[in-house]
């Protein structure tokens, strides 16, 4: 059965929305069919790592096959593609500077946790880059287990979020 799914990309390295955008056309590749893109953001750094340029933050609508496990061997190929160190190889930084951040924010209604995967996403209600992004695609969003994103985003002080440009382009 075909699931909707939403993806938080990120980038700060290199040119960030070519970045973005080629992430659209390898997910294609990759089984998984982008229905909608949000706006593009300029955002603060957030995390371990404050002391790193800007991201380019945006969060895509897709609809796949895939089971969660699957889904996320998507997201880290897409991330390997753009020859990136990926956590537990040597020169892992967390947080750190990325040509390509790929996360699976939410899966339909799913509320799952295995070693490697927890879903939703542990950072979705905590992060403007992801939640202002998430809203723009689907307002009135609830995440499952946590309630309404907006009144997350509301709690949330600080963290700069700015439009840095137009939605991706979502064909294959
Ligand atoms: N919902 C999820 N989406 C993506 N990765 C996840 C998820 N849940 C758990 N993970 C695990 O998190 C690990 C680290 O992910 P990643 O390299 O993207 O971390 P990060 O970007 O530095 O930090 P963060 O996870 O806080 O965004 C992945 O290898 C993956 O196994
Ligand atoms: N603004 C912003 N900050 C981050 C981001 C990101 O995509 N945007 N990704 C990180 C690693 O997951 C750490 N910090």
């Amino acid at each position: 059965m075909n699931e909707i799914a939403y993806l938080g990309l990120g980038s700060n390295v290199g040119d960030r929305r070519v970045n973005l955008q080629a992430t659209v056309e390898c997910l294609w590749a990759h089984d998984v069919v982008v229905l909608a893109s949000s706006s593009v953001y300029e955002t603060e750094p957030v995390g371990e790592v404050l002391d790193q340029r800007a991201f380019f933050n945006a969060v895509l609508r897709v609809e796949t096959a895939l089971g969660p496990e699957q889904l996320l061997d998507a997201c880290k190929a897409v991330e390997r593609a753009f020859g990136r160190t990926l956590a537990g190889e040597d020169g892992y930084v967390k947080h750190g500077p990325r040509p390509i951040d790929v996360d699976l924010l939410l899966l339909g209604e799913l509320e799952y946790s295995s070693e490697r995967l927890v879903l939703p996403h542990r950072e979705v209600t905590s992060r403007r880059f992801v939640l202002v992004p998430l809203l723009e695609l689907a307002p009135g969003l609830m995440v499952p287990g946590r309630g309404p994103a907006a009144d997350a985003l509301a709690r949330i002080d600080g963290q700069d979020v700015v439009v840095a440009g137009p939605p991706l382009e979502v064909g294959p």
